[in-house]
This record gives C-alpha cells, sequence and structure tokens, in this order.
C-alpha cells in the first residue's frame, strides 16, 4: 500500500522540515537522487556515464533548483552539463553558482539565433546532443498548461527524460495534461508520491516512479493505492471449516432473454471470484443455466432464495422491467453493486433512491458517461468529483479509467493505477460487477471490496491481454478476462 499526497500537504511537511533541516541541505538531498536516476539511465542508454551529456531544462523556482544542482553532482561523474535557463532572472541562484564553479554550462533558452519558436540556436543545439534531458521546469507549484518557451522546449526534446518531482505540464493534484507535457522515463519524486504520478494522463506521463526519503513527515495521505501484497493478503478464499454458505451467498440480476451475455459475465466473474455460492435471477437463466452449471438460477429476484448481496445492472434495460428489478434488488436490503442500467434508472428517477435500505452498503461503477448522467461531467478533477457524488449519494462510488477511482462517503479514496486499457472491451464492465458482488457477499467493507476488484480485473485484463503475463499483447474480449480472473487472484495471494 502506498499514498499519494496533495501539494499543499507536502508544503506543510516542508516547512516543518525546514524548522529541524536547512532548506539548502534537503534540496542537495533530492537533487542527488536526481543525479543517480540520471546516471543510470545514461547508462542504460549509452553504455556509460562519463563524457556523456546531460541538458538541463531550468524553470523558475526550486525545481529549477534541484535540476541545477543535480547537474553539479553529474559533472562529478565526468557528465558534460548545459542548463537551458527559462527565466534567467529568476533562476535558483544557489544551484546555477553550483553548476557553473562544477564547469557546467548555463545559456538563456531564449538566447540569440531563435526560430519562430522562440528557442535560441546554442539552446537547440544543446537539446539535440543531449542524452538525457532533466526536466526542472516546474514542480509541485505548476500552475496551468506549460507556457509557451516551455512548451516549445518540451515539445522539441527527443532524448528521454527524467523528471524532477513531476513531469512538467502534468497537473500535481490533478493529473490533468491540458497542452503540452513531459513524458518522462523516469520521474524522481521526494517525500511522497503526488495525486498527479498516479492518475489519469500524468500516470502514463511519469514513467517509472523513483520515490526518494528526504525526510518528510506527510500524514494521512489524499489518495491510497493499493498493491498486490494488500489485495491478495484480504481476498476471501475458503477457510478448513468454511461451506459454501458461510463464504457469502451472491446473487446475480443481470441480462435479459435477448441478451444473455451481461448475465453470462456478471455471474461467471461472482462464480470465479470467490468460493461461496452463485444464484442467479432473470429472464437469461437457461443461458446461465447451461454456460454456468454451478449456479442456481430461477426466473425472478422473489424466487431466488437467501442471498447477502446482490449484483444487479449490466443488460436488465431501462425500462419497467429493469426498474422493477432495480426497486426489489434494493429493497431486499442486502449490500448491493450497482452498474450500467442501474446508474441510469437511479440518474432519471430520484425517487428510486427510496427503496434503499439506509443500512445496507450501495456501490455503483460507472464509466465517464454513466457518472456525468449521476453527477455531471466528472472534468479534470476526478478525484473531487468522485468523493463529493459519493458523500451526496452516500454511496461508495467507482469511477473507471486506466487508473479507477474509488471513494467512499466518509471522502477516503482508492486509486487503481493500471496504467492500461485492456479492461475498455465489452462487457468487462459485467465482469467488474461479477467480482464486486461476490467480494460483497463474502462481507468485505465496500470501498475495498471496489478497491481489491478493480485490482484484480485490470491485472486479469493484461494477462490475459499478454498471455502469461510476459509477452507483448494482444486484444481481448471480456470472456478471456473473465478466465484470467482466477490467475490475477492467484499473482496477487502469490504476492502476499
Ligand atoms: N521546498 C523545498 O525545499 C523542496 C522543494 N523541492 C523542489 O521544489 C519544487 C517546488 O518548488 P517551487 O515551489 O519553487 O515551485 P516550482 O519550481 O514547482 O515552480 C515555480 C515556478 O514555475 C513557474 N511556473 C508555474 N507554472 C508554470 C507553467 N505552467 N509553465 C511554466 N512555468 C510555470 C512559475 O514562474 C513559478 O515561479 C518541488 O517540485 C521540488 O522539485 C525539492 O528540492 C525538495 C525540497
Ligand atoms: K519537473
Amino acid at each position: 500500500m502506498y499514498g499519494a499526497w496533495t501539494p499543499e500537504q507536502v508544503r506543510d511537511a516542508e516547512q516543518r522540515l525546514f524548522e529541524r533541516v536547512p532548506e539548502p541541505t534537503v534540496m542537495r538531498r533530492a537533487a542527488y537522487a536526481v543525479a543517480v536516476h540520471t546516471a543510470r539511465l545514461l547508462d542504460e542508454h549509452t553504455s556509460g556515464v562519463a563524457a556523456r551529456h546531460v541538458t538541463l531544462l531550468v524553470g523558475a523556482g526550486n525545481n529549477g533548483g534541484d535540476a541545477l544542482w543535480a547537474g553539479k553532482f553529474l559533472r562529478r561523474r565526468g557528465v558534460g552539463v548545459t542548463a537551458l535557463l527559462l527565466s534567467p532572472e529568476k533562476t535558483h541562484a544557489a544551484g546555477l553558482e553550483t553548476l557553473r564553479r562544477a564547469g557546467g554550462r548555463a545559456i538563456e533558452a531564449a538566447g540569440p539565433g531563435a526560430d519562430t519558436s522562440g528557442i535560441g540556436a546554442d539552446a537547440a543545439d544543446a537539446l539535440e546532443r543531449a542524452d538525457v534531458v532533466i526536466d526542472g521546469i516546474v514542480g509541485l507549484s505548476a500552475r496551468g498548461p506549460l507556457r509557451p518557451l516551455a512548451a516549445e522546449l518540451v515539445d522539441r526534446v527527443e532524448a528521454p527524460i527524467v523528471a524532477v518531482d513531476l513531469p512538467s505540464g502534468v497537473d500535481p493534484l490533478t493529473g490533468a495534461v491540458d497542452g503540452p507535457a513531459v513524458s518522462a522515463q523516469v520521474t524522481v519524486t521526494f517525500g511522497g508520491r503526488k495525486p498527479g504520478h498516479v492518475l489519469g494522463a500524468g500516470l502514463v506521463r511519469s514513467g517509472g516512479v523513483e520515490l526518494v526519503d528526504i525526510g518528510l513527515d506527510l500524514g494521512e495521505p489524499e489518495l491510497t493505492v493499493l498493491s498486490d501484497a494488500d489485495v491478495g493478503a484480504g481476498w476471501p478464499v475458503p477457510s478448513p471449516f468454511d461451506t459454501k454458505y458461510s463464504q457469502g451467498v451472491v446473487g446475480v440480476a443481470a441480462g435479459s432473454a435477448n441478451f444473455p451475455g451481461a448475465a453470462v459475465l456478471t455471474s461467471g466473474a461472482a462464480v470465479h471470484a470467490t468460493s461461496g455460492m452463485v444464484r442467479y435471477a432473470g429472464p437469461a437463466a437457461d443461458p446461465v443455466r447451461s454456460r454456468l452449471p454451478e449456479i442456481v438460477a430461477t426466473g425472478s429476484i422473489t424466487d431466488a432464495g437467501r442471498v447477502q448481496s446482490w449484483a444487479v445492472g449490466p443488460g436488465i434495460g431501462t425500462g419497467a422491467s429493469g426498474r422493477e428489478v432495480l426497486r426489489q434488488v434494493l429493497e431486499a436490503g442486502r449490500a448491493v453493486c450497482g452498474d450500467a442500467d442501474v446508474i441510469t434508472l437511479l440518474a432519471g428517477d430520484p425517487t428510486l433512491w427510496d427503496a434503499r435500505d439506509p443500512d445496507a452498503p450501495l456501490v455503483l461503477t460507472p464509466h465517464e458517461g454513466e457518472f456525468a448522467r449521476l453527477a455531471g461531467d466528472p472534468g479534470g478533477d476526478r478525484v473531487t468529483a468522485v468523493r463529493e457524488a459519493a458523500r451526496r449519494y452516500d454511496v461508495v462510488l467507482l469511477l473507471k479509467g486506466n487508473s479507477t477511482i474509488v471513494a467512499a462517503p466518509d471522502g477516503r479514496v482508492l486509486v487503481n493505477p493500471a496504467g492500461h486499457a485492456w479492461p475498455s472491451t465489452a462487457g468487462s464492465g459485467d465482469v467488474l460487477t461479477g467480482i464486486i458482488g461476490a467480494l460483497l457477499a463474502s462481507g468485505l467493507d465496500s470501498w475495498l471490496a471496489c478497491g481489491y476488484a478493480a485490482h484484480v480485473h485490470a491485472l486479469a485484463a493484461s494477462l490475459a491481454a499478454s498471455g502469461d503475463g510476459q509477452g507483448v499483447g494482444a486484444p481481448i474480449g471480456a470472456s478471456a478476462l473473465l478466465e484470467a480472473v482466477p490467475e490475477a487472484v492467484r499473482t496477487v495471494r502469490a504476492a502476499a
């Protein structure tokens, strides 16, 4: 498990740290780590470090200061270093002096001989010669899209990039990218990850994130990310004394006579996720029975028998019968995971919420369009949007994406930064609903159940896409994802 902290939390922690440790000492510690990772990358790409060339992109703040100090440490290893100063008059003075004393060169990014991009001739030359570029344009205090000169420089880079703290152009708080932005090979960050490293475009732009301890005491994180080991340790498996009933019985209300696929995928996922019993209730009972003989299938919810949770929604339709299914499930007073048509129904008819038992956990798992129907466009700050909607509706809300966000009504937020979109295939959401339903039936806390399910679902998709998890990927459908769920569960349990 690891956390991500907001820029504000990091700045507060820095202020407390500076009461004990002088600021320049902290900066040197941070910059030294940047130099170490840069040297490693140089070695990987050029089979050496000495006599290689590193170009620094240096902005107006301490992020640029880190880059300049890193340049000094690289000089000690015989690296040629050129700093391109974006705001020469505001450059970190001590950093600039130390680089120059170590034999590094510093020039204005917008120097003489500039072409229409505004980049000076020497600066353009230094970018072209670079074996590795260090991005010290902007870090924690980034505001809005990159300014034109910074954007032009970023656009021009062809060498692998080491980003200092955050890739410039990525919003530190939301991970949103709204214009040109650095795509780093490695991001070296300090004290703790920021939301920008684990959310949306920022997740992809950060490359490998290297965390450096600079002595910050950060407190409770804004976001929590579960590891394979966390998920594996908590995943319910039968104890020697369990029975099919004691592990939780999940009910599935999904699909229709004409669209049995959703019923089969949701039920199949519930079968694979845990060992308890699965009941199906709905018009696709025959196809479910024939595809999944272990399922007890009936035509209606009232005939289904006792369950501990309901997985409901995929393929039930948004007409009168879908409405009735939802109403019955909500009135049953069990934990519910609602997806797809359930979300559309709840968004369209607020009176349906009245059927809900306030003591029973309710989870909703929208994709972006369904979320918009329920709570409006999530915009760039998805965490805030999901957190507010979870609070407003008193539900656990899971917003799907390459980093899936799970918010509880009390404000806790989990993120699953899968960083890939292999699960983006028709029917994949049905599988997720079945997994969550099964975990709810086992008695897991509904926020954690969503986090576990999102993690295993994304892993199952990438295992299915790449065969054994090693090779390159090939497109998959939801059936392949479903079949890979047991392998994903084995993988996380092996890590625990
Ligand atoms: N405070 C500290 O002691 C430490 C800070 N560290 C570094 O300091 C950074 C934070 O430093 P600062 O608070 O000085 O701020 P930054 O260096 O993140 O940014 C400051 C400057 O960037 C410019 N800027 C803002 N948005 C921009 C945009 N969209 N395009 C182009 N330029 C833009 C502004 O002119 C602003 O003054 C961290 O990210 C980290 O790299 C590290 O040295 C660790 C210790
Ligand atoms: K940066």
